[in-house]
């Protein structure tokens, strides 16, 4: 469940700034859909998440292709989805979706609610489940995002941490 060396971050109200969008949604979709995908961790944990719109955020969550610069290049439609980087200064933290992917609000390839849910998981120092029902199981699966509950193995880990 944890990242290896149990990397966290140091404190409770952490920040998050959107850098740039996808073109397959409107912003409001994209902004509702990562919201509530952040949003998700804080039910059950003392974390407070803040959206900021300018200056250095904890999670700086960007939409990019192929090769950008951090050594884990995308690699077109399909196969990786998305990465994520486990807390800590600067990249830590940061959520990169790849621009390639089709990113959607509902059931069709690939909702960017249950996606960014799932990375957003490794921003906070969760690595994979091995109960293939839990949020951070490796494999995506689509779940209704309007009726979505944190499963419990992914609140045992988000408690584990910052409970
Ligand atoms: O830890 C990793 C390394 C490999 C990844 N592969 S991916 O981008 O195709 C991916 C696979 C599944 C998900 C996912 C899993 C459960 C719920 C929702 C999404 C997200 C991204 C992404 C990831 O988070
Ligand atoms: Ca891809
Ligand atoms: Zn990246
Ligand atoms: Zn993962």
């Amino acid at each position: 469940k944890l990242t290896e060396g149990n990397p966290k971050w140091k404190r409770n109200e952490i920040t998050y700034s959107i850098i740039d969008y996808t073109q397959d949604m409107s912003q409001a979709d994209v902004d509702s859909a990562l919201e509530k995908a952040i949003q998700i961790w804080s039910g059950p944990s003392l974390l407070k998440f803040t959206r900021i719109y300018e200056g250095e955020a904890d999670i700086k969550i960007s939409f990019v292709r192929g090769d950008h610069g951090d050594n884990s290049p995308f690699d077109g439609p399909n196969g990786i989805l998305a990465h994520a980087f486990q807390p800590g200064q600067g990249i830590g933290g940061d959520v990169h979706f790849d621009e390639d992917e089709t990113w959607t609000k509902d059931s069709r390839d690939y909702n960017l609610f249950l996606v960014a849910a799932h990375e957003f998981g490794h921003s906070l120092g969760l690595s994979h489940s091995t109960d293939p029902g839990a949020l951070m199981f490796p494999t995506y699966s689509f779940s209704e995002p309007s009726t979505y509950v944190l499963p419990q193995d992914d609140i045992d880990g988000i408690q584990f941490l910052y409970g």
